[in-house]
């Protein structure tokens, strides 16, 4: 619960990272940063072709290299991929060095938010439905280990979660100091 400079968000695919991260940064009129733009803009290959070309080992390491790099700024927002958390280091840099927000998600929400996606090839599955319950029951164990806060990110309106999500960090800001920007 430490108030620190940055502002993490973290939870399943579909969860809304990089779209609230968005709006909130926007809102704080902090900069925004997303884990996935920063890994394609260091690769200069897009998420895909990183999956078709390294694997999904190849893709994890360019992420721990990315996750590095951004959690060694101050105060931005950074959504993160999905995944990041799968990574002990990853998780344990996210938590010194910054707050974190998980977005919590439905697997029903997510199947109807990502129908039709073709840009995440952990997707890319004959069951999308038992793809997303595996990765869940993975990973919902380490978002919440490492949340500071958990907003239930189920709303069908980006805007209503972003704000409640405003509301909730205000609140929590009043009883802690707010993290300082750079
Ligand atoms: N609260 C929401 N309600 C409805 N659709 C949403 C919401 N948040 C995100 N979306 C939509 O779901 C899709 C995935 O959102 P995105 O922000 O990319 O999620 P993430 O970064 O967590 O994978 C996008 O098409 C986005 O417009
Ligand atoms: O859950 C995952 O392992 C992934 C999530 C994606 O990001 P979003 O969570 O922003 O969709 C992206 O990092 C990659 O396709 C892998
Ligand atoms: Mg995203």
């Amino acid at each position: 619960m430490n108030p620190a400079p940055n502002l993490f968000l973290i939870g399943p695919m579909g969860a809304g990272k990089t779209t609230i991260g968005r709006r909130l940064a926007e809102q704080l009129q902090l900069p925004f940063h997303d884990l996935d733009h920063v890994i394609e803009e260091q690769t200069g290959a897009a998420i895909p072709l990183i999956f078709e070309l390294e694997g999904e080992a190849g893709f994890r390491r360019r992420e721990c290299a990315a996750l590095a790099d951004c959690t060694a700024l101050d105060g931005i927002v950074l959504a993160t991929g999905g995944g990041a958390v799968l990574d002990p280091h990853n998780r344990e840099l996210l938590a010194a060095r910054g707050f974190i927000v998980y977005l919590e998600t439905a697997v029903d929400i997510q199947l109807s938010r990502l129908a039709r996606d073709r840009k995440r090839p952990l997707l890319a599955a004959p069951d999308r439905r038992e793809r997303l319950e595996q990765m869940a029951a993975l990973r919902n164990p380490l978002y919440r280990s490492i949340a500071d806060l958990t907003v239930i990110s189920d709303n069908e309106h980006a805007a209503h979660v972003a704000s409640e999500l405003i509301q909730r960090l205000q609140q929590q800001w009043r009883r802690e100091p707010a993290p300082a920007a750079a």
